[in-house]
């Protein structure tokens, strides 16, 4: 039986200097670009549901082979009809390929040029991920959207270093295109790798064109670099990259990186900023960043952004919030959660509507002069 998706497609609809508005087509739906996906690691959006989720806006959040590989396992969501069913979210999943962090949680892991051996933080069970059983297991989960298995290769790393790193992933990049179940509406990303060298970002650039990807990601980057290198590596790296096809910039970032990006061509973010920080009190306004366990706010009546349409803003008092964080209640991270993915929601559509409209170096700068006014 032919699958009727649609063909996985990625259109321009404009551009605004090196920023682009775009539009992904896939098999579970489209996705408006650019765009901000939220981290689901272990099949949810921590404190959201689904539904939740969608009301923000997002229309495409990530899951994790790591994760999800040593709990519940992989064959087990495939059992009970795919990660999209078993977590009760109907547009696209995309999925990390599980490299990344098997080096940043696992035990005793060994490399070598078959793939990564390591015990699992959760129980210590021992495991294997290569190529092949990440494309797998990618398979297994139903992912709209499939990384390629990468090294991230660590900073600082020297030239060498990042030389042997970076053609290791091309020849995982490789493995993984000829492992990968290509289905119409499903694609395969290969990522970029080069440490902050721009002749290994060239090189990698070019060894993932000449393999064929459906997207082009940019990994190795927020990795602890500086800024300034982040940008010099984004400035070099994003125009070698093929202009008809999705450039995602892997863990980016606050919303001040994710602005830089964008203006440099990226299309599509993820980061665990806007959840893991409504988890600690941290909320994200046009402001700039606000501590709810401040005791300045103990008896604020006013909402925690008053041009925030969620309903942490409309319904709830900062005094009521920093009640809740330093009561400890559950609602506390719930709503903050919330707002804080809705202001990342409203970042993203603001600088889709000022790139269709060719003002978008303008809209950054207000953007970035509002947060840096300090918080009232
Ligand atoms: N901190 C940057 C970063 C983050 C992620 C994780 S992005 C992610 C996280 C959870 C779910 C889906 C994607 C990366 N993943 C891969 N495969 N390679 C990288 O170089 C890399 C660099
Ligand atoms: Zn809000």
């Amino acid at each position: 039986m032919t699958d009727t998706a649609p063909a996985f497609r990625f259109a321009l609809s404009a551009t605004d200097g090196a920023a682009r508005r775009g539009r992904l087509e896939t098999a579970h739906g489209p996705v408006d670009t650019p765009a901000f996906m939220p981290v689901g690691t272990a099949g949810t959006v921590k404190a959201m549901r689904p539904e939740d989720v969608a009301e923000t806006g997002a229309q495409i959040v990530l899951g994790n082979t790591y994760h999800l590989m040593l709990r519940p396992g992989a064959e087990r969501i495939a059992r009970l009809g795919g990660l999209r069913r078993f977590m009760h979210w109907s547009g696209p999943i995309l999925t990390d390929s599980g490299g990344f962090q098997v080096m940043s949680l696992a035990q005793l892991r060994t490399l070598d040029e078959d793939g990564v051996t390591f015990q699992s933080h959760i129980d210590g069970s021992r495991h294997h991920l290569s190529p092949e059983r990440s494309m797998e297991i990618q398979h297994l989960l139903g992912s709209t959207i499939t990384m390629a298995f990468d090294e991230c290769t660590p900073y600082p790393a020297d030239h060498a270093t990042a030389a042997a790193s970076m053609r290791l992933s091309m020849r995982w990049a490789a493995r993984s295109r000829a492992a990968f179940v290509d289905r119409p509406g499903y694609a395969l990303f290969g990522i970029v790798q080069g440490g902050v060298y721009d002749d290994l970002r060239r090189e990698s650039a070019a060894a993932l064109q000449a393999v064929g990807f459906d997207g082009y990601a940019i990994g190795g980057l927020a990795v602890g670099e500086p800024h300034d290198e982040m940008l010099r590596v984004l400035d070099g790296v994003t125009p070698l990259l093929p202009a008809d096809r999705p450039r995602y910039l892997m863990g980016v970032g606050r919303p001040q990186d994710i602005i830089a990006a964008v203006l440099r061509g990226v299309d599509l973010f993820d980061c665990v900023m806007p959840t893991r920080s409504g988890r600690t009190a941290q909320a994200f306004t046009r402001r700039g960043t606000v501590n709810l366990r401040n005791a300045r706010h103990a008896e604020d009546p006013h909402p925690l952004d008053e041009s925030c349409g969620c309903p942490c803003c409309r319904d709830y008092s900062r005094a009521y919030l920093h009640h809740l964080v330093r009561a400890g209640e559950m609602l506390g991270p719930m709503l903050l959660t919330w707002h804080n993915l809705q202001h990342y929601q409203d970042l993203m559509a603001g600088l889709r509507a000022a790139i269709a409209e060719g003002r978008v170096q303008d809209h950054a700068a207000a953007v970035l002069a509002g947060m840096a006014g300090g918080d009232i």
